[in-house]
């Protein structure tokens, strides 16, 4: 992908059709962490509840945009991609699908760490490994006016011979450790932000904002990035993992980094008419033991101020839903117990007045204030006006979408950058009218835990 700045023009890269794509299913399945270790540039993986795990190596095209029409503009550039194909994939889950994701917001900077890491981005991987429940399927693509059936043919057949061949990965190796680490915002300045905040959901401008914080550490090593994928779906296997790499330039196999993590969050998820999302806030920690487990667990669903924060993002994720929504429909509230830490759950599904692209609602939803805010204008802009670092693509949109519309998104949380032997975490918290500061520098570092516990 091309690097583009915010100051640019609104602008989209029209990724060039046809695609050519050929799909094989293999008789056995390489270890996914095999995979990613010998895939090219840039490599991709999706782990999702209830979905096929994908690891992707190469870019048989992109396509980038920019600008707070970068939702649509990626849609048009896929739609026309997608136009005219030479598609047989076998089975559904081995489609050619897009894979990316969008900055947090409209106006995207890409300061460090997400310099390359354009306002929107995806690829569409030249070899896609894709595992269903009793298959493992190759997917080789390609695009633009020279991709050929022949060519994609013989390389379907050269990397099956290669992953066939792939040597054993030998044990997940330890974290790299590390030797520095450097947060983005004081103890001091977190208290006024927090004071800050309350005040102005106090004074009535505000209902409720997500402020966040970065981590910057410095490793002993380079991040093994499929041992840490690996481990992360042992601690992880309910929440999405994902990888992107974006490229630093066109024709570049050098990526900008990978983004990385394990996040509890779907942002939604589109197949035929059919929605799924849900919201996912309010926390408190694990217990030492099944019993106050139990109690912290019992306490979060009867704790005024998360059933409030919880609240005003379930009730918005309707609200943004009904003007698509034939109905809606909201679960039970309950609470989602993780390795470091319970969050309130509310299940929300929807079914669809007419056919609607992924991107449309993943537009329409994000960011959900489970992220951002209430109203969601001055949420945005108390964040921007806070926080002192670059958002970049935490807390955005990050999956994949096929040539049909349907795809599935998560929300980029639990999530760091990793370049050589750095890595910056991202976390952030929800703030309500009776936050209190010293609590939520605790939660922020209960949810740095999924990745760092990867890094030391
Ligand atoms: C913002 C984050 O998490 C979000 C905020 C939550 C909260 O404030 O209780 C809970 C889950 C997420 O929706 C994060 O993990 O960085």
């Amino acid at each position: 992908m091309e690097p583009l700045r915010g100051e640019e023009a609104a602008s989209r890269t029209s990724a060039r059709g046809p695609v050519v794509s050929r799909a094989v299913e293999l008789s056995s399945a390489p270890p996914a962490r095999a995979v990613l270790g010998g895939a090219e540039a840039p490599r991709l993986y999706w782990a999702a509840p209830a979905e096929a795990t994908v690891v992707g190596g190469g870019a048989a095209t992109t396509v980038t945009a920019t600008g707070d029409d970068r939702f649509e503009s990626v849609r048009a550039a896929a739609d026309d991609l997608f136009a005219t194909g030479d598609v047989h994939a076998g089975t559904l889950a081995a489609r050619p699908r897009l894979f990316g994701g969008f900055a947090f917001h409209d106006d995207h900077a890409g300061a460090p760490p997400w310099v390359g890491f354009p306002a929107a981005g995806f690829v569409l991987p030249e070899t896609q490994v894709t595992y269903t429940d009793d298959a493992a399927w190759l997917t080789v693509n390609a695009a633009g006016p020279d991709a050929d059936a022949e060519t994609v043919e013989r390389r379907v057949e050269e990397e099956r011979e290669r992953l066939a061949d792939l040597p054993d990965p030998g044990p997940i190796g330890p974290p790299p450790g590390v030797t520095s680490r450097e947060r983005t915002t004081s103890r001091e300045a977190w208290r006024e932000s927090v004071t800050a905040a309350t005040s102005r959901i106090h004074a009535g401008e505000l209902r409720k904002v997500v402020l966040a914080q970065a981590l910057r550490t410095d490793l002993d090593s380079p991040v093994s990035v499929p041992d840490v994928l690996a481990r992360l779906g042992e601690t992880y296997p309910d929440c999405y993992r994902f990888l992107v790499e974006p490229t630093a330039g066109d024709g570049e196999t050098d990526t900008a980094g990978g983004f990385l993590g394990a996040t509890p969050e779907r942002l939604v998820a589109l197949r035929g008419r059919t929605v799924e999302t849900g919201a996912l806030a309010g926390t408190t920690g694990r217990g030492d033991t099944p019993e106050e487990d139990e109690w912290l667990a019992r306490e979060l669903m009867d704790d005024e101020k998360n059933r409030h924060e919880h609240e005003l993002v379930a009730d918005a994720i309707r609200e943004q839903l009904d003007p698509f929504a034939a109905s809606v429909a909201a679960g039970e509230r309950r609470v989602r117990r993780l390795a470091t830490v319970q969050h309130l759950e509310t299940p929300i599904t929807a079914e669809l007045e007419r056919d609607e692209h992924v991107l449309t609602l993943v537009k329409a939803l994000h960011p959900t204030p489970a992220v951002g805010g209430l109203p969601p204008d001055r949420a945005l802009e108390t964040i921007r006006e806070t926080e002192r670092f670059d958002r970049g693509w935490y807390a955005a949109p990050v999956g994949w979408f096929d040539a049909a519309g349907y795809g599935s998104f998560a929300v980029a949380l639990r999530s760091a950058v990793v370049r050589d032997a750095t890595a910056t975490l991202f976390a952030g918290v929800g703030i309500v009218g009776d936050s209190d500061p010293d609590r939520e520098w605790d939660e922020v570092d209960l949810k740095y835990r999924p990745m760092l516990d990867e890094l030391e």
